[in-house]
């Protein structure tokens, strides 16, 4: 089944890059559809205006409900009847935190949409607006400040098509970082490849030993070791993928 992806911004160009690499493969086979949208599309005044001063008072610009209103309207204009609610993803820094875990939740949806905003944020009205009408997910992308939704979104857009069935050339590896990196399981070993010698620089033996219980072993000592000095909080989980 075909994903799409819908993204909403003042800057739908930064959204060019989904279309090389694998993402672009996935986009040429088919499998996955990808459309940025301009805010700006649906503004109606000279200006185009998209943000305005913030009740309350305070620094900066909040955007306007209107156009966001419109823009949304149109996606869901757009979807194919009998509809189920589109996923909307808005990227925030007091969202829910994006993980993982997310990310494979994500994966199994039809449909999509990224509102990603710009100044102080987004008038709240929409999100209770849009909450009625679409599945709506307030993520952030890390507990670090970004001056908009876009680069946060090309992340989560990562993140959710490469676990999409047939985006990735190489399921195995999806597997094996499953049970061991980025989920709530262990940092990933340090990887090697020819030539054996570098700059006098030697690649570990046991991988070069053939003994594929050796390498396992070798392996998960160091996931061990490299998680317990640079992710002590992963290790005290428990979960059912670390033996
Ligand atoms: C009230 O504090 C702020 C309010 C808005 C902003 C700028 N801004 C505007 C829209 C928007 C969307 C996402 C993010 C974001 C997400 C993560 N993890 N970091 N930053 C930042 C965003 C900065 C700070």
């Amino acid at each position: 089944s075909v994903m799409r992806i819908d993204t909403i911004s003042i800057f739908p160009e930064y959204f060019a890059p989904l279309h090389l690499s694998l993402i672009g493969k996935a986009i040429d086979h088919g499998l996955l559809e990808v459309s940025s949208h301009d805010l700006r599309e649906f503004t109606h005044d000279r200006h185009r205006s998209v943000d305005d001063t913030p009740y309350g008072g305070g620094a900066g610009m909040v955007m306007k409900p209107e156009p966001w209103g419109e823009a949304l309207d149109s996606i869901l204009e757009q979807l194919p009847s009998p509809r189920r609610r589109p996923v909307l993803v808005v990227p925030t820094p007091s969202g829910r935190p994006f993980t993982q875990h997310a990310a494979a939740e994500l994966a199994g949806a039809e449909h999509l949409v990224f509102a990603c905003g710009r100044y102080e944020g987004i008038d709240h009205r929409v999100l209770d607006w849009a909450d009625e009408h679409f599945e709506l997910h307030e993520l952030s992308l890390g507990d670090y400040v970004l001056n908009g939704g876009e680069v946060a979104a090309l992340a989560m857009i990562e993140a959710i098509v490469r676990l999409v069935p047939g985006v990735i050339g190489n399921p195995d590896s999806l597997v094996e970082e499953s049970y061991s990196a980025s989920t709530r399981g262990m940092l990933e070993y340090p990887v090697y490849t020819k030539p054996s010698q570098w700059r006098g620089l030697e690649v570990p033996g046991v991988l070069l030993s053939g003994d594929h219980g050796a390498v396992d072993a070798w392996r998960a000592l160091r996931s061990r070791e490299i998680t317990a000095a640079r992710r002590p909080d992963l290790l005290d989980q428990e979960s059912p993928d670390r033996p």
